[in-house]
């Protein structure tokens, strides 16, 4: 088995271009997806706390180690801050509650999950809501957020640090008013959402862009039957097909190609398998274009409970 390129960080780490997203794989089903996904050659999976499955990650974390299948040295584990934590003295705390679940020392990759906070009540309140229904905001500002993740990453609990669903005026001022610069941008990312600006800024000033979302999150709760279908979409099939490859493998070669590192989420072993093997093909400049001009501008994850947030991040001509 070959082992999967890699991409250098702007902090001298390796991180692998194709990872194991992680979101909905549940409890046990989760533990053994990754288990299957090690043993397929991926050596990158991407957590968060939000996920409610830490547990099980560091579960089969621990056992590929133990059983000598991996070395630690070897993995490349993200993890995420969620929103409930953006209070300075909470962002440690939450932290360490990935840290400790995830059973590990450090973590490779760790994000702000988002620039928007929202009220801590207690672990379990993951969105919370007033009487009203109203999600229940905290405005703590993400640059006070960023300056503890650089705190942990001196003390050696973290490789490298970066944002997700940030826009450019976010970046910009992290970039400006801190010492560290992010060194991962996690985006949503699909041909469908092709990105191209701020795929194009992170690029610029060196920031590395994880596609989340690869395939279009067709599993999402909200997904409804008017929704644009991605892995049907007859120019991606006439690709597929005429390269004897699946839709999936196609399109996340698209976003490989891009230069941007993918972490398609799979259960099914078969399908954990066939989205790593992306390495043994090219796609013509042809392709790529066709592909790109599938661009519909269409997020799956729009973050609607967000809205009205002073940090949220898709409204136009954002301002603070
Ligand atoms: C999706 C949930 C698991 C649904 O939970 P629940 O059934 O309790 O309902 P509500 O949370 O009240 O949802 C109300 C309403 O909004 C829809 N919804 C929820 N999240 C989204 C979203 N991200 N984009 C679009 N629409 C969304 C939900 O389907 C309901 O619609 P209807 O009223 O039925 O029409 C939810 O609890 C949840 O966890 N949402 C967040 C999930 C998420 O986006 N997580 C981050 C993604 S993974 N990232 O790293
Ligand atoms: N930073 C952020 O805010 C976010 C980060 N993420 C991260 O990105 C990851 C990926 O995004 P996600 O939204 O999960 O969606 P994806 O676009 O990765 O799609 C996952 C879905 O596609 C199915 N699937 C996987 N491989 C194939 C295949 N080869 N052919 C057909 N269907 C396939 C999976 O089903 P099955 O399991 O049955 O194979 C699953 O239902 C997440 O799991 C999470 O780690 C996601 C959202 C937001």
């Amino acid at each position: 088995m070959e082992n999967v390129p890699t991409v250098r960080l702007q902090t001298g780490y390796a991180m692998p271009l194709v990872g194991l997203g992680t979101w909905q794989s549940l409890k046990e089903e989760g533990q053994t997806a990754v288990e299957c996904a090690i043993a397929c050659g991926y050596r990158h999976i991407d957590c968060a706390w939000m996920y409610q499955n830490e547990d099980e990650m560091g579960k089969a974390i621990t056992k590929v180690i133990k059983e000598n299948k991996v070395q630690r040295e070897e993995l490349f584990i993200t993890s995420k801050l969620w929103s409930i934590f953006h209070k300075p003295e909470l962002v440690r705390t939450g932290f360490m509650k990935s840290l400790n679940k995830l059973n590990l020392k450090y973590l490779d990759l760790y994000l702000i999950h988002t620039p928007c906070g929202n009220k801590y009540v207690d672990d379990e309140t993951i969105i919370p809501q007033g009487s009203d229904g109203k999600t229940l905001f905290d405005d703590t500002d993400y640059v006070k957020i960023w300056k503890v993740l650089e705190d942990l990453q001196k003390e050696g609990l973290i490789r490298s640090i970066g944002v997700s669903n940030f826009n450019k005026h976010q970046i910009n001022r992290i970039l400006k008013e801190c010492s560290v610069p992010p060194a991962v941008n996690q985006i949503e990312i699909n041909p469908y959402l092709v990105q191209k600006d701020l795929v194009d800024f992170c690029n610029n000033k060196g920031i590395v862009v994880t596609a989340f979302s690869p395939l279009g999150s067709p599993t999402r709760p909200w997904v409804s039957p008017e929704e644009p279908a991605l892995l049907k979409d007859p120019s991606l099939e006439e690709i597929a097909k005429r390269l004897e490859k699946s839709v999936a493998q196609v399109i996340l070669r698209y976003l490989i190609e891009r230069k941007t590192v993918v972490i398609p989420k799979s259960t099914s072993p078969d399908r954990i398998k066939s989205n790593i093997e992306l390495f043994d093909f090219e796609l013509t400049k042809k392709d790529m274009d066709a592909i790109g001009s599938l661009n519909q501008d269409f997020r799956v994850l729009a973050w609607p409970w967000l809205v009205g947030h002073k940090y949220y991040p898709f409204k136009e001509n954002y301002s603070e």
